[in-house]
């Protein structure tokens, strides 16, 4: 009799230990830090996809965010409204002789950073985006450096110029500051502490990227491939797509990422579908023989990437993005939580 409750004792009592044991390792689960590192070269989408992610799973943008984006849309409506005219004069495209003082007059004026500009020069800004001839270079843009959404900007003139405008979320995914350093963007979701780390991807930022490789836990490789056609900003004989390319090779083969699997985003979809119905891939790869054919050239330029990656442990999932169309990044999660999976059982 006392035996068969001692026995009963000593169940309960291992059980007791197993259910603590399963609360501990749980809290230990809790306690893990999923390091995601974005990484890609200048322009690519990076940023932008840390937006998302502020939208995502934290609280979207504060009113000191809107501050500064509504600021940094001002300066870029002077400074890109300068690398027009400059391209129309490179390009020898004709500025009517109506607006040609406007144009020196713009062309003369300094960087603005406060986000105050004078309403006569709204009206310059408004006047000479109606020539035909700015319009033409914004096509030709490939041939010199301007940021693809700057035109949406010129549009809304009208809304950004009032003194209470405040950017909208398009407004600020589609604003393009190129950045500097590294910021960390850190929430919780499904029980653990998530960083995602965001770099600059223009060739003088690289040399920062090695500081954040330890205790990375998956690479989201951001390539933005309507580039195809475009040149480096930082070296204007390198081709975009081709840096991008080399700059993926040496990063998932890199020896810190041998076992960590990687998230390859083909980002700016939006942008390369118009695209490749006028330009044909062949300006990129000499190779490529499948014609201005959207499915052709992204199974042209997708194999290209899979196979840089040297088979090891590590796996490469890959999906086509709009960076700037949320849907397409909650999407991504989906594939992120794959990727985790095995490392992170609750996701
Ligand atoms: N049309 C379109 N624009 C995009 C897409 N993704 C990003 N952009 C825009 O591309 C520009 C550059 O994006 P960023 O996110 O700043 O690029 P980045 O990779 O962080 O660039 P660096 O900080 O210089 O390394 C911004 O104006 C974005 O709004 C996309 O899929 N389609
Ligand atoms: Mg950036």
């Amino acid at each position: 009799m006392g035996n068969k409750k001692n026995r009963s004792l000593q169940a309960k009592l291992k059980r007791n230990r197993e259910i603590e044991q399963e609360i501990m390792d749980d809290e230990a689960e809790m306690d893990k830090e999923i390091k995601i590192l974005v990484l890609g070269t200048g322009d690519s989408g990076k940023t932008t996809f840390l937006k998302q992610v502020q939208i995502l799973f934290k609280d979207g943008f504060t009113e000191n965010d809107q501050r500064v984006y509504r600021n940094v849309i001002r300066g870029n409506l002077i400074s890109d409204i300068k690398t027009l005219i400059q391209a129309c004069n490179d390009l020898q495209l004709e500025i009517s002789s109506k607006n040609e003082e406007i144009a020196d007059e713009l062309l003369d004026l300094k960087d603005i950073k406060n986000g105050k500009i004078e309403p006569y020069i709204y009206d310059m800004i408004t006047d000479i985006w109606k020539e035909q001839v700015l319009k033409t270079a914004f096509k030709r843009r490939s041939e010199f450096q301007i940021p693809d959404s700057s035109h949406f900007y010129f549009e809304k003139i009208d809304e950004i110029r009032k003194d209470d405008y405040v950017p909208n979320e398009r407004d600020i995914l589609n604003c393009r500051i190129p950045t500097s350093g590294v910021k960390v963007l850190s929430y919780e979701v499904n029980g653990y502490l998530w960083k995602i780390v965001d770099v600059g991807g223009q060739r003088s930022e690289r040399r920062k990227w090695i500081h954040q490789f330890d205790d990375v836990s998956l690479i989201i490789y951001v390539t933005a491939i309507s580039e195809y056609d475009q040149k480096l900003y930082e070296q204007d004989t390198v081709n975009r797509l081709h840096e991008s390319l080399a700059l993926f090779e040496k990063t998932v083969n890199n020896n810190y990422f041998k076992k960590k699997n990687c998230v390859l985003l083909f980002n700016k979809f939006d942008l390369f579908q118009k695209k490749i119905k006028k330009i044909d891939l062949k300006v990129c790869f000499r190779k490529y023989k499948g014609g201005c054919n959207e499915e052709n050239a992204l199974n042209f330029i997708t194999k290209k990437f899979i196979r840089s990656a040297k088979k090891g442990k590590k796996r490469v999932y890959h999906h086509y993005t709009v960076g700037t169309k949320t849907k397409d990044i909650e999407n991504v999660f989906g594939i992120v939580n794959k990727a985790l999976k095995k490392e992170f059982s609750k996701l």
